[in-house]
């Protein structure tokens, strides 16, 4: 059988409307009658935020299992919500979710990592239906609880289930085609990178990035999985945009809006909290003095220290600008996201001058190297103020 898998993001679905306009795409796809479809879905955008937010009203120490099972709820509806667009063309369609996509999971609420996959329902599925619409972000743990992989893990779920199903190729819709040397929305030179190494996309995705998760670049590495970036437009039109595979490269900037700063009462505290967080993949990187800056998987990491017992000072919020080059890294922190977004510009500039003639990676050959240095440039950080 051979199964295309595609996932559709939250900036996909921002209105009703938008669930036929998917629909169609798909029953285009189906036209020759030689593929079946596994499409993921995400919930509709804003849809995540609202769900966390009631919850906190309702009870701001909610436990987090319960939390999780509120937030998977926004992917369940829009899954059938999927489901109910593509019916109405007149496919034979089935919808699944965290309980039966054959996702085990342990059971780190918040963001719980994939342990295992079992392709059995979804091929039973499959065998009966045109397409089968899974609902991203989840799983269930060895308890049959209901748990979330994590803010925009959805793009997880559908290399996952690729992978699962042995298909070599995973296509992620977005509103943009594709990954870019910055963030397209807010630097107007960014340039659109053809193909780029897991690791490059996936640190890109470690510092800010928002446009693929950082596990489901590394779960793709792991399991041989290309991902073709794609963005579906209103007139029904394709762009393919980027091919994430093991080669290409490219000189970046990312931009981490709502980064949290702790201070830490000192050096061997911050050191041994990064590593505890680097253990556990979420990216922290030191600021000068004892300064400690989270970049991603915020509200996880900072769940995560309260329950280690850690009495470190949260500052607050930081936007966090990285110029990822082909051989440094460097990480400013601003105290808010209109100086990150100026600052970002700037570094994107003095990047690519010349954003038409000059190569992606101006200053090393397409396979670069490892980041020799980790250079932390922070401005505003706590023990620079007055
Ligand atoms: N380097 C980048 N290249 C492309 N998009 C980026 C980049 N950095 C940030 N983004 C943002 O990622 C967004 C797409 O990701 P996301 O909103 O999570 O999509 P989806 O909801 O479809 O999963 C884009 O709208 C863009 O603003
Ligand atoms: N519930 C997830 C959904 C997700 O993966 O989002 P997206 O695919 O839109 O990045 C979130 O908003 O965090």
């Amino acid at each position: 059988m051979n199964v295309a898998v595609l996932k559709f993001g939250g900036s996909s679905f921002q209105r009703p409307e938008d669930y036929g306009r998917v629909a169609r795409h798909l029953a285009e796809r189906l036209a020759d009658g030689q593929i079946k479809i596994v499409a993921v879905v995400s919930a509709m955008s804003g849809t995540t935020d609202k769900l966390r937010s009631v919850m906190l009203d309702v009870n701001d120490q909610a436990r987090p299992s319960n939390l999780d099972a509120a937030l998977a709820t926004g992917e369940m509806l829009s899954a059938c919500l999927l489901e109910a667009a593509v019916s109405r063309l007149g496919f034979a369609v089935m919808s699944c979710n965290g309980y039966s996509l054959g996702i085990r999971t342990d059971s780190d609420f918040g963001r719980a990592s994939v342990e295992s996959a079992d392709p059995g329902h979804l091929i039973a599925a499959l065998q009966d239906n045109d397409v089968v619409v899974a609902a991203g972000g989840q799983g269930v743990d060895h308890s049959g609880r209901i748990t979330f992989l994590g803010r925009n893990s959805s793009d997880l779920t559908a290399i996952v289930i690729a992978s699962m199903l042995g298909e070599h190729v995973c296509e992620i819709y977005s509103d943009v085609p594709g990954i870019y040397t910055a963030d397209p929305n807010l630097v107007a030179g960014a340039r659109l990178i053809p193909e780029i190494a897991y690791g490059t996309a996936a640190k890109m995705s470690r510092h800010g990035a928002k446009v693929l998760h950082h596990r489901a670049v590394d779960y793709a590495e792991q399991h041989a999985v290309t991902i073709a970036c794609k963005s579906l437009m209103n007139d029904g039109t394709v762009m393919a945009g980027t091919f994430v595979t093991d080669q290409g490269d490219a000189s970046t900037v990312t931009l981490a809006r709502n980064s949290a700063l702790l201070s830490c009462r000192s050096l061997e505290e911050r050191n041994r909290l990064r590593d505890f967080l680097d253990q556990r993949e979420i990216n922290a990187v030191c600021t000068d003095g004892t300064g400690l800056c989270i970049l991603c998987d915020i509200d996880f990491a900072l769940r995560l220290l309260a329950v280690v017992g850690d009495r470190s000072l949260f500052v607050g919020s930081r936007s966090a600008v990285t110029e990822l080059g082909c051989t440094t890294l460097r990480v400013h922190l601003e105290e808010n996201f209109e100086a990150a977004i100026a600052r970002a510009r700037q570094i994107h500039e003095r990047m690519y001058p010349d954003s038409n003639t000059k190569p992606l990676c101006p200053s090393a050959p397409m396979h670069c190297a490892t980041h020799s240095s980790l250079l932390i440039h922070t401005n505003n950080a706590p023990e620079n103020r007055q």
